[in-house]
C-alpha cells in the first residue's frame, strides 16, 4: 500500500492532539514476548520508544525475558518450573535470572536503543533501591513481592533525558537475597510509584478477549467494575489474570489507564499513543 503525499501528511497532523496530551507525562512501557523476539518487531518497538522520547513523553521501559531465562537453564540442564505463572525460582535459578534479566537482556536493549539514535540508561530494581522485596511464599522460592518502591533513579534518569531500561531483580529486605519479580507486576508498581498517566503492557495477544480463540472478540475498554464478572465468568484466565489484576490495581492507585497491547502488530505502542485508533483493550 503506497500513501499519497497528503495521507502522509494527515497521519502527522492526527498525531499533534496526542503529542500535546502525553508531552511531559509519564508512559511505561512493560516490553516482552514476541515484540522481543522477532528481529522486526524489536526494531518496531525500539523505534516507537525513541520517537515517543523524542517528543517529550518520559517513556520508562520494564522488560520481561522469561524466554530467554528458560532457555539459559535450559542449557544448563535445568527445566523451568512455574507455579499459578511464577517461574518457581531456587538460588541457583535466581543467579540465572540476575544474569540474564539484569546483564544480557537489559544491556542489549539499552545498546539497540542507542544504535537507533536514543540514549537510554539500563537499571535493574537493586540500583538505588529500585525494588525492595521481601518472599511472596515459599511455595515460589525467591520469588519477590515488591514492599517499596523508590523511583528516583528513574526520575533522574528522566530529567536528565535518559530513557530507563529496567530490569525486574529486586532487592530483598527479609533476607540477604535477590527476589526475582514478574516483570508485569514490576511494571504496574512502577508506574503508580511514578503517578504515570499509562502503563501499556505488550503481550502476545490482541488483548483481552471475550472468547480467547477469536481475535474478533477483542473487547477494546473493559471498566474496572466489570473485571470480577469477566474473572467469574471464566473469560479472563490462566496468564490473563495476573497481567490484569495488576492493570486494575495501577488505576486505582490513580494510573489513569492501562493499556493490553498486541506486540506482534508493528508500531503498536505508536497506533495506540499517537492515532485515533485504540488496537487493544484499555482499562479504565
Ligand atoms: N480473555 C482472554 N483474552 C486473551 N487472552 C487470554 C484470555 N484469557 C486467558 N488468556 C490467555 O492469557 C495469555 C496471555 O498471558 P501470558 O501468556 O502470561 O502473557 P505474557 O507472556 O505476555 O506475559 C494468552 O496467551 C491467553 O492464552
Ligand atoms: C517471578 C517470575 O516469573 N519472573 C519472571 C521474570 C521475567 C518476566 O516476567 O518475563 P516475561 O514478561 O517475558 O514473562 C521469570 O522468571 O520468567
Amino acid at each position: 500500500m503506497s500513501y499519497s503525499h497528503v495521507e502522509r501528511a494527515q497521519v502527522l497532523a492526527e498525531a499533534l492532539p496526542y503529542i500535546q496530551k502525553y508531552n511531559g507525562k509519564t508512559v511505561v512501557v512493560k516490553y516482552g514476548g514476541n515484540a522481543m523476539i522477532s528481529d522486526e518487531l524489536r526494531q518496531a518497538v525500539i523505534s516507537d520508544i525513541i520517537l515517543l522520547h523524542l517528543v517529550g513523553v518520559r517513556v520508562v521501559v520494564v522488560h520481561g525475558g522469561g524466554p530467554e531465562i528458560t532457555e539459559m537453564l535450559k542449557k544448563i540442564g535445568k527445566e523451568s518450573q512455574f507455579v499459578d505463572g511464577l517461574r518457581y525460582t531456587d538460588q541457583e535459578t535466581m543467579d540465572i535470572v540476575q544474569q540474564v534479566l539484569c546483564g544480557k537482556v537489559n544491556k542489549n536493549l539499552v545498546a539497540t536503543l542507542n544504535r537507533l539514535g536514543g540514549k537510554a540508561v539500563g537499571l535493574c530494581g537493586m540500583d538505588a533501591g529500585l525494588f525492595q522485596a521481601r518472599q511472596l511464599d515459599e511455595k515460589y522460592g525467591l520469588v519477590g513481592e515488591i514492599t517499596a518502591v523508590d523511583p528516583q533513579a528513574v526520575v533522574d534518569c528522566l530529567e536528565n533525558g535518559y530513557i530507563p531500561v529496567v530490569s525486574t531483580v529486586a532487592q530483598g529486605v527479609d533476607q540477604e537475597t535477590a527476589y526475582n519479580i514478574n516483570a508485569d507486576t514490576a511494571a504496574a508498581k512502577l508506574s503508580m510509584a511514578l503517578k504515570a498517566e499509562k502503563l501499556i503492557l505488550l503481550t502476545d495477544v490482541r488483548g483481552l478477549m471475550m472468547d480467547p480463540a477469536n481475535e474478533n472478540t477483542l473487547l477494546p475498554v473493559v471498566k474496572l467494575s466489570q473485571v470480577p464478572g469477566l474473572v467469574k465468568d471464566g473469560v479472563i484466565k490462566g496468564g490473563m489474570i495476573p497481567k490484569v489484576d495488576c492493570c486494575v490495581e495501577a488505576v486505582r492507585s490513580g494510573v489513569k489507564d492501562a493499556v493490553i497491547l498486541d506486540g506482534r502488530i508493528q508500531h503498536s505502542i505508536l497506533i495506540e499513543l499517537l492515532s485515533d485508533e485504540g488496537i487493544g483493550t484499555m482499562l479504565l
